[in-house]
């Protein structure tokens, strides 16, 4: 399958505003014939008026001026909401596109996006996008219906004065284009550096504390204010751009109003047209020019969308790195199994295999230990056995049940994976508890932390700010109510404290034992707790050299 074009995630995206967009196509074409009317209306009361007529006989074209006026009011508020709408269905799509682009189908995303340019797509992107499909569409569309319905009135009531006007464009669409120009570059530059600012200080919050500890704190604010006046250099340019446009536009309807005036006063002098037109022309000028004016913030709104929607797209495009292919049925897993690796061989870029043929059996009830150095491949085997990813060859099973053929619910349900630092999950401990066995009262969640943790940790504690150690403890914990069928452990690499040490490993022996258990080991004792151990040697699998050998 391939990936969408932007713009075709946009046509997915407004989908199901169909009826929505139709019905604000018909607001938009009545309400600007409304508007456009009012000038009209106005220009038939004055002829009559100056003709010889009475107020009464100009009645009906005064009452036409405020009914077209109220209906164009009316139909800007309906606009407006229908505009809103859509701008919000749109929105909850493409979020939900980033979300699942971000979550279940590619869990490993977040390594190949730093996280502050993730959460820059996700709030800043998604807004340039929001408020263009609020704003400044619905404006040019309306603008431009509006500049159809003006001239098309102003040709048939004379097409002379209407030369005079439309004689003045050519400039303002040369100095439109050349605007354009400039500013879309700067414009560009000025979104995707606003996008790197927010990046970089969402990163940076994360770093503040390294960065004064490590007494480099002056550096990091130089930095970040080079970053800044990056910013301000781009909002200059663009200000620059549109200083040249805007007084030229001022002056090119300066002009206009004034040859209206002189040709179509001449005009009535000789009585080529009546004093009527001549007032419609000159009120309708403004609603040509009008939005001309706002081009600049139009312009800006558009480029910061366009961009913002490529920034989306390389996100939402991210080839997916599981997927389970419509045409296999689903498979359950079963209640207990073993876990395996079948000559698995796998690479996060096509060139550098990560794991090359891997075949390892953890059987049900027994508990692996899996060693080897930094980046011999001990994390991606424990990513593959909780699909985080799907091997390039070979298979990963659980119960004899390939995992591409199963729920991935399934999978997080029976194959419990305990990350180094635990779950840093936003709320409390109670919280994670729910969240990884929903099923278990709080009076069983209770008792199951305090089993395993006694009394270092409660259910009310901040699961972000917790040791390493207690971290572990409430995973346990979560293991001892999910009752998972297999877990793998990556166990924690900072030094614990001696008693937090043998409480986690008391826990282990309680909670691991009857499952499918692979352990991420760091330490002699946890290899020593374990019924076997492998070491994994730049994505092979070795025989472990025996205790005491030089090579160990
Ligand atoms: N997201 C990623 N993108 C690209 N390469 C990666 C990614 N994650 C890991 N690697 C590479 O894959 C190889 C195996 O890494 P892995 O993290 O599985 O090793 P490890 O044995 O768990 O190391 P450590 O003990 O340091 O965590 C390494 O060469 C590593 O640089």
């Amino acid at each position: 399958m391939t990936a969408p074009r932007p713009r075709a995630l946009v046509r997915r995206w407004a989908r199901g505003s169909g009826p929505r967009l139709v019905t604000l196509a018909a607001v938009v074409l009545v309400g600007s014939a409304a508007t456009a009317a009012v000038p009209l209306l106005t220009g038939r009361a004055v002829d009559l008026l100056a003709g010889g007529g009475t107020v009464e006989g100009a009645l009906p074209f005064l009452a036409g001026v405020a009914g077209a006026g109220g209906v164009a009011a009316a139909l800007l508020g309906l606009r407006t909401w229908l505009a809103h709408r859509i701008a919000e269905d749109v929105l909850a799509a493409a979020r939900r596109d980033v979300h699942s682009a971000v979550g279940a189908r590619n869990p490993l995303i977040s390594e190949r996006h730093p996280p502050g340019s993730l959460l820059s797509v996700l709030t800043v992107d998604v807004d340039a996008l929001r408020i263009a499909c609020r704003d400044a569409v619905p404006e040019i569309v309306a603008s431009t219906a509006l500049f159809v319905w003006v001239v098309v009135m102003m040709l048939v009531l004379s097409p002379v004065l209407t030369a005079v006007v439309l004689a003045g464009l050519p400039f303002v669409l040369v100095a439109a284009v050349h605007f354009r120009r400039v500013s879309g570059p700067a414009y560009a530059d000025q979104r995707r550096e606003l996008a790197a600012t927010v990046g970089r200080l969402t990163e940076d919050l994360h770093g503040a504390r390294t960065a004064v500890a490590l007494g480099r704190d002056d550096d990091r604010r130089t930095g970040l204010m080079a970053r800044h006046d990056r910013y301000l250099g781009t909002e200059f340019r663009a200000m620059r751009a549109r200083n040249r446009f805007f007084p030229l536009l001022v002056g090119v309807e300066g002009l206009v109003v004034v040859a209206v005036i002189c040709i179509g006063g001449a005009m009535t002098i000789t009585d080529a047209i009546g004093l009527g037109i001549v007032v419609t022309f000159a009120l309708a000028l403004g609603q040509v020019f009008g939005p001309l004016r706002q081009l600049s913030t139009w312009v800006d709104l558009l480029q910061a969308a366009a961009a913002a929607l490529d920034r989306i797209a390389a996100v939402v495009r991210e080839p997916a790195t599981i997927a389970t292919p419509a045409d296999r049925p689903v498979r359950p897993l079963p209640a207990t199994g073993d876990l395996e690796l079948d000559d698995v061989r796998f690479g996060y870029t096509p060139d550098r295999p990560a794991l090359d043929g891997v075949t390892l059996r953890i059987r049900a009830g027994e508990r692996v230990a899996l060693t080897g150095a930094t980046g011999a491949g001990k994390s991606t085997v424990a990513r593959l056995l909780v699909r985080w990813a799907d091997p390039g060859s070979g298979s990963v099973r659980f119960g004899g049940v390939d995992l591409r053929d199963t729920d991935p619910a399934e999978i997080g349900r029976t194959i419990l994976f305990v990350p180094q630092e635990g779950l840093r999950l936003p709320g409390t401990v109670g919280d994670i508890l729910r969240l990884l066995a929903p099923e278990a009262s709080g009076s069983a969640a209770e008792q199951a932390l305090r089993e395993v943790a006694g009394s270092r940790v409660h259910p009310d504690d901040d699961a972000r700010t917790l040791a390493d150690g207690h971290a572990q403890l409430v995973v346990l914990a979560a293991v001892l109510l999910a009752d998972p069928a297999a877990v793998i452990l990556d166990e924690a690499t900072a030094a614990l404290d001696p008693d937090v040490s043998a409480r986690v490993d008391a826990a282990l022996d309680r909670v691991l034992t009857g499952r499918a258990v692979l352990v991420i080991a760091h330490r002699p004792e946890t290899v020593a707790r374990c019924d076997r151990a492998v070491l994994l040697d730049r994505g092979r699998l070795r025989p472990v050299p025996a205790a005491g050998s030089a090579e160990q």
